[in-house]
């Protein structure tokens, strides 16, 4: 009889000791993003700002979303960030649907948006510190979270000034700890470098990626800066016009589009159009682009190849008036991924 009593209490205390295990093994969050056919249209001008956008970012990737000016950025993290709605499609981040459960979302997401509103009297050691009690810290431990954000931000010594003299760097710098605050799953930043020198971009990508590898955040980042994908994520969509047009990792990427670009001129067209012909024999043709009179070529190791190339086109007797060796911006990315869609609708059009 002891012994049976003894038993039950051994098997009682076995499922006190798991039951908060089993509770917490089922309120683990996993932190995907999951994005089907999302459109998204604005009345106002008729403009189609995100169209039919699908991708996933996996639990505990850094993920970038890099494009230019009105490429449809801003307005795909306002969606997954529950701010609007898609006027198309479907998305769920960490396992909610935006548009049918948007407090679960916001329960597991911080958001650094490019504009908002704070009380412009606060300082910003007593905005951060609000924050953190708003997430439940101790009135100690609210100081020396905002002590530590401070200075991963960088905003130490403007601590104590009235955040409506902050200038806007600094005011980015401050959302930016604000999103920190609770490290929250799923991280949400929106062009969070734009403006900032590049110390202050260090420090921030520092924080980025400790956030990613040592707490597993999921991030996603928005950014017009090729350097700035390439450096931080582990994936990168290029988005254009509201429309995806690759997606890789930083070497896929690069590998489609080669590591440095040549850029020639020339003083005639037929000298760049036989040039254009010549080159496009030599190299896979798709490397060589002729645009707005400039003879744009990728390859693999610049430095080795501009000087085949100059000496190619002197065989035909072909005068280079300039030549120009750099790395790839967003923009020669751009001119590449478009003139190889144009190539491949052409292919399937027969022409
Ligand atoms: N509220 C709105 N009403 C009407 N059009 C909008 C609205 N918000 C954005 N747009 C338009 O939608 C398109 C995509 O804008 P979005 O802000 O998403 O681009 P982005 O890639 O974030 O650009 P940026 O890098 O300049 O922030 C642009 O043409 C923009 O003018």
């Amino acid at each position: 009889m002891k012994f049976q009593v003894k038993f039950v209490i051994f098997k009682i205390s076995i499922f006190l000791t798991l039951v908060p295990k089993i509770l917490v093994g089922v309120i683990v969050v996993n932190g995907k993003i999951e994005v089907e056919h999302l459109s998204k249209t604005f009345k106002k001008g008729n403009v189609q700002a995100v169209k039919d956008v699908s991708f996933t970012v996996e639990d505990g990737e850094f993920f970038a979303f890099l494009g230019p000016n009105g490429a449809g950025k801003s307005t795909t993290v306002q969606i997954l960030t529950t701010l609007i709605n898609a006027t198309g499609g479907k998305a769920t981040v960490a396992g909610h649907d935006v548009i049918r459960e948007p407090e679960k979302v916001r329960r597991y997401i911080g958001v650094a948006l490019q504009e908002t509103g704070v009380d412009p009297d606060l300082t910003g050691r007593e905005l951060i510190e609000l924050q953190a009690s708003i997430f439940g810290f101790s009135k100690v431990d609210a100081k020396t979270r905002a002590e530590e954000l401070l200075n991963i931000v960088q905003l130490t010594d403007s601590a104590e000034r009235r955040i409506g003299n902050y200038s806007g760097g600094m005011r980015r710098r401050l959302d930016l700890a604000l999103t920190l605050v609770n490290e929250p799953k799923i991280l949400f930043l929106d062009e969070p470098t734009t403006g900032l020198d590049p110390s202050n971009r260090m420090a921030i990508w520092k924080e980025l990626r400790r956030l990613n590898e040592e707490n597993g955040t999921t991030i996603f980042l928005t950014t017009q800066y090729l350097e700035e994908a390439d450096s931080l994520a582990h994936r990168i969509s290029i988005i254009n016009d509201g429309e995806i047009v690759a997606t890789g990792t930083p070497r896929e990427l690069k590998a489609q589009i080669g590591n440095d670009l040549i850029a020639l001129t020339f003083s005639t067209k037929e000298e760049e159009e036989k040039a254009e012909r010549i080159l496009k024999e030599h190299m896979n043709s798709g490397d060589v682009i002729l645009q707005n009179r400039k003879l744009t070529v990728y390859v693999e190791d610049g430095t080795k190849q501009l000087l085949e190339l100059v000496r190619l086109l002197d065989q035909e007797n072909i005068e280079v008036a300039t030549v120009n060796l750099s790395s790839p911006t967003l923009d020669d990315i751009f001119l590449k991924i478009t003139s190889e869609q144009v190539e491949k609708e052409g292919e399937v059009h027969g022409e």
